[in-house]
């Protein structure tokens, strides 16, 4: 089809031509689009909408500086053009794109892909249907298509479409019409689904994607098996920028970096790899008297509650803590120690609360630091249990989640109802493992289920601890305390994540077990003084370089 043609046809005359086409078996040559399929780098793909420039600016010198950046490739998104200015403007833009040998798409409309002679086309579900679309272009056109959910995916990946459009990640005024947001998660989900039916078929995410999530969404949704994301897709992060290229650059060098809270590749960390114990317990050692050697910095934003404990737990140990809940510092919290980590405690929590949770973790990502997220009472309320889904959703990584059986559960999505903030009971162990397990795999995080045996998995290790004692269950704060000495312990040892948590769990609980043997504690009143008293002298011993308090540790990795 012309140019001319297309843009004199009515939309039922298109139709017409598009189904005669979608009865052709194999295009004739002269409908393919060029000779030879173009080299697909969806590293970063710039999708237009003119309506979205800064006063003044014009698309196409915004698309020749955002390539000039780093853009890999142009998908021409113009909801608002008539088929003929539509189609001058993708001549005008093709002629940049070539230039710089970069691939130009038009969204939705075959027929102008074909009129402006570029790469190809990305289509949805509204639009043509795959195949017509593929035999008006012809086998040497890139066509991508969108999915929003595991039923289109699954259709999808069963066409020989080039790539997938996965999205919206996450909430977009771009887009009113797009479909509930799949985050991450979701986003994992559909590459592992995609995975088993195309291995080979590439995929990007789309949807609010900017510098400060590129990096989580790229993290939190590669799958354990099969072809992670291979690119993001963005709209306002360059199209609403007044410096488009300084704008790609930044993005592909987010992109190109690993995220300041990936481990290091596996060698670097074998210690905890064979489960050989002698080794690991050395590692627990090291990592206690480290906490003492370099005091990390605690930044507890946690519930008014356990403050005053939490504090001298974190002191006991060899930490330093700062209680603060002010917006102002939480930037200079997170870069100001060489060593920290941040506790977000959501025990009393409301919306003032859940948007620093979002500015503390940010900037902890930014900063390299981990953080540590105590999900209370998770399901005791649906504001409680959004919360929950908020942080994990929305507000950038954390690299551990802590909480009793019940509120690991929730977070699981299991969604059950808790009686204010005690444990909730479930099925036995193996399947308690089960569900850990699998959270710690979605989040690509390190998930600690406490309770009589507590169980820590970072999805593909796993280890039982069965030390600690019941005057644990009946002092306020013990169990959010333990959030503060995970902090200490991942601050100084951000390598292996799962065995600073073995640490962590360790100390207090062998600390728990000496406490109740140490003259005069006989109940929970003077077990916390004497607990406080053990994580001392535990944090003394291990200065020392003794490991001889780990001799009754209970523990089992599978
Ligand atoms: C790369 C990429 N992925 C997804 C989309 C969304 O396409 P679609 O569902 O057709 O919605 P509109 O863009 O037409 O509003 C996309 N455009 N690009
Ligand atoms: C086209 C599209 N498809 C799913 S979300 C979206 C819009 C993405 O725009 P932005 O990057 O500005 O959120």
């Amino acid at each position: 089809m012309s140019e001319q043609a297309a843009m004199m046809m009515s939309d039922s005359a298109k139709d017409a031509v598009m189904h005669m086409a979608a009865m052709t078996p194999s295009p004739p040559p002269s409908m393919s689009m060029s000779p030879a399929k173009p080299k697909l780098d969806l590293t970063l793909y710039l999708v237009t909408s003119s309506s979205l420039l800064p006063p003044g600016a014009t698309l196409e010198s915004h698309i020749e500086a955002a390539i000039k950046g780093g853009v890999t490739i142009v998908q021409l998104r113009e909801k608002n053009l008539d088929t003929a200015p539509f189609i001058a403007l993708g001549k005008r833009v093709h002629s940049i794109t070539k230039k710089y040998g970069v691939p130009l798409l038009i969204n939705d409309r075959v027929d102008v892909a074909l009129a402006v002679g570029c790469e190809g086309a990305h289509i949805g579900w509204d639009d043509m249907e795959y195949t017509t679309a593929r035999n008006i272009l012809g086998p040497t056109a890139i066509i991508g298509l969108s999915v929003s959910n595991l039923t289109q995916a699954s259709l999808a990946a069963s066409t020989t479409t080039d790539y997938i459009g996965i999205g919206p990640v996450f909430p977009t005024r771009t887009k009113p019409d797009a479909s509930t947001p799949l985050y991450p998660s979701g986003v994992r989900q559909i590459l592992g689904l995609i995975h088993s039916k195309r291995p080979e078929l590439p995929s990007v995410a789309i949807g609010s994607i900017n510098a400060t999530n590129l990096q989580a969404v790229l993290y939190k949704s590669r799958p354990t098996e099969g072809l992670p994301l291979a690119g993001v897709a963005v709209v306002s992060a360059i199209i609403s920028s007044t410096d488009p290229e300084s704008a790609a650059s930044g993005l592909l060098s987010l992109y190109k970096s690993p995220a300041p809270w990936a481990p290091p590749p596996p060698s670097q960390s074998t210690a905890f790899t064979h489960f050989y114990l002698p080794l690991i317990l050395d590692k627990v050692v090291t990592i206690i008297r480290s906490i003492k050697e370099h005091k990390p910095l605690v930044h507890h934003i946690t519930n008014a509650v356990v403050k005053n404990f939490s504090a001298n737990v974190t002191l006991a140990i060899g930490g330093s803590p700062i209680m603060s809940d002010n917006f102002e510092e939480a930037a200079d919290l997170a870069a100001i120690a060489p060593q920290s980590a941040c506790l977000v405690n959501m025990g009393t929590s409301g919306p003032a609360e859940r948007r620093l949770y979002a500015l503390a973790i940010r900037e902890n990502n930014k900063a390299g630091k981990p953080v540590v997220f105590d999900p209370v009472g998770a399901g005791a309320t649906g504001m409680r249990k959004e919360t929950v889904r908020w942080v994990l959703d929305e507000c950038g990584y954390v690299d551990v989640i802590k909480g009793n059986e019940g509120e690991i559960r929730t977070v699981a999505g299991e969604g059950i109802r808790m009686k204010g903030v005690d444990s909730g009971a479930g099925g036995g162990i193996d399947e308690l493992v089960k569900v850990v397990k699998g959270v710690a795999a979605r989040e690509r995080n390190v998930v600690v289920t406490t309770g009589v045996t507590d169980v820590l998995s970072d999805g593909s290790r796993t280890v039982l601890v069965s030390n600690g004692h019941p005057f644990q269950a009946l002092v306020t704060g013990m169990g959010c305390a333990l959030g503060s000495v995970l902090c200490a312990a991942l601050a100084v040892n951000k390598d292996d994540k799962l065995m600073s948590c073995l640490a962590a769990v360790l100390l207090y609980n062998v600390a728990a077990e000496r406490a109740v043997k140490r003259d005069g504690a006989r109940g929970p009143g003077s077990f916390s003084v004497a607990f406080l008293d053990e994580l001392y002298e535990i944090g003394e011993i291990c200065a020392r370089g003794e490991g001889g308090w780990l001799d009754s540790v209970k523990v089992e990795f599978m």
